[in-house]
């Protein structure tokens, strides 16, 4: 998709990061993911006393569009709490490859409205996708 508002993903994973559970690392993020439909579903990190229990901001957000039924993405921000931008986790990026396309953008951002963008395919070389299942419904089906 060539006309994403890079600006509204921005704010919307800003306003994100603020709900953010993230009282041991201390480093809140948030995500917006536009989805196909043109709507922007949002997530935060949930972390957990069990540190393995933590839930980052991707894919909280990437949940929370597919309980609204959409299935298809065309981007995804992270904002960042830091001057360096930051690229989604490896677990995460396993997560995104199951529903954006390979040259699909995924941005970072911080509070000095920079922006980083990278393909998917550039963070996620070779990936195992649904079309290598034999009997894979891909990302329209419901089981
Ligand atoms: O892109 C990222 C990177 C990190 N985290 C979370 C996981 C953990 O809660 C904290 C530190 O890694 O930030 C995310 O949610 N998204
Ligand atoms: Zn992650």
């Amino acid at each position: 998709m060539s006309n994403i508002n890079w600006a509204a993903l921005q704010l919307a994973a800003k306003h994100a990061s603020e709900q953010a559970y993230a009282p041991y690392s201390k480093f809140p993020v948030g995500v917006a993911v536009l989805a196909q439909s043109g709507k922007i579903y949002t997530g935060c990190n949930v972390e957990n006393a069990s540190y393995g229990g933590t839930v980052c901001a991707e894919r909280n957000a990437i949940g929370a569009a597919i309980v609204a039924g959409e299935r298809k993405f065309d981007a995804l921000m992270v904002y960042t709490p830091q001057a360096q931008l930051t690229p989604p986790c490896g677990i995460c990026r396993q997560v995104i490859a199951e529903f954006f396309m390979p040259d699909a953008p995924v941005a970072s951002c911080n509070h000095l409205q920079q922006q980083q963008t990278w393909s998917l395919v550039e963070l996620l070389p070779a990936a195992f996708t649904p079309t290598y299942l034999a009997n894979s419904t891909k990302v329209d089906g419901n089981t």
